[in-house]
């Protein structure tokens, strides 16, 4: 049995404790979030990990596998001293890897502890083709996020205008993948993760677009290099408890803590 502490009990955090609260393999044994998020936090452990503690940081001692769904300062304040510790993490915010001399700390801790840190791919596909087709040489990789007006709120997208009332697509953001995951940590992780695996932080070019026209959070990526190319269109479905967030995110976090317990791993 792998025992997991998740950070976060947010839309990922609690989707992925009621995938998992049947999984004879896998194990939530804490769950982590700030002392303000505990009470609500406790009422969703209640119902869906009864043995899980509910803490503010991951415990020293038990924990097989650490799971970040919390948002890019997570990755600092718990991802590094786990990793250092020689937890393996899981992490989900990978736009928190824009912020200079993060990947390589990260690549440090996991030295330090013997183990490794794995990025998910989240809310998008194809990361494990762009990353082969590095390997050959990528000439250019763009990515374009298109989302409804509400999966801005909150963010630099708001400046200037009124989201509420856009009555045409609006481009919001267009520069590196690296300004794209600062200026937007809750809307642009895709962004990093495109550019991790392909052709880094600077040299990708993004757009970031609100459509009213849209129910569904769409990624697009479009690659071209000596491996040929390939066009990629994702039409993910938001999770209700937060718009920002596709659904297929928490997914691919399942996806990669099963990956670990299974003799077969796709
Ligand atoms: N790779 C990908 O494709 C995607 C990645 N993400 C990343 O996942 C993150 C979580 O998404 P989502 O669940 O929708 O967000 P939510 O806002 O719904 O939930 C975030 C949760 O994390 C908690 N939290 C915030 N900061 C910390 C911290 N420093 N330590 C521990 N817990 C913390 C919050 O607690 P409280 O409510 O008390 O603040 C809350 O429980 C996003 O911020 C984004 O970075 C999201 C979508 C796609
Ligand atoms: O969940 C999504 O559709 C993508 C997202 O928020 C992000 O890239 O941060």
């Amino acid at each position: 049995m792998e025992r997991i502490a998740i950070v976060g009990c947010g839309a990922i955090g609690s989707s992925l404790l009621e995938l998992l609260k049947d999984d004879a393999a896998l194990e939530v044994a804490a769950i982590v979030v700030p002392e303000e998020g505990m009470p609500a936090a406790r009422a969703v452990a209640q119902r869906l990990a009864p043995r899980a503690v509910v803490v503010s940081s991951v415990p020293l001692a038990g924990i097989d596998l650490v799971v970040e769904a919390a948002g890019h300062a997570a990755i600092e304040q718990h991802v590094l001293p786990a990793l250092r510790r020689g937890t393996p993490c899981v992490v989900a915010s990978v736009g928190a890897l824009s912020a200079q001399g993060l990947p390589e700390a990260l690549e440090r801790a996991a030295q330090t502890g013997k183990t490794q840190v794995q990025l998910i791919a989240g809310a998008i596909g194809a990361i494990d083709a762009l990353a082969a087709a590095r390997a050959g040489g990528l000439e250019t990789v763009r990515y374009t996020g298109r989302k409804p007006p509400r999966a801005w709120s909150g963010t630099p997208a708001e400046e200037g205008r009124n989201l509420a009332s856009l009555a045409t697509e609006t481009v919001i953001f267009e520069g590196s993948a690296r300004e794209a995951a600062r200026l937007y940590p809750k809307n642009a992780n895709v962004a990093a993760t495109v550019s991790l695996a392909g052709l880094g932080l600077d040299q990708t070019r993004v757009r970031l677009i609100a459509d009213p026209a849209v129910d569904e959070n769409v990624h697009q990526v479009e690659a071209e290099g000596a491996f040929g190319r390939f066009e990629l269109t994702m039409r993910n479905k938001p999770l209700a408890a937060n718009p920002k967030t596709s659904a297929l995110t928490v997914y691919s976090a399942l996806r990669a803590v099963r990956n670990r317990v299974r003799p077969l791993a796709i």
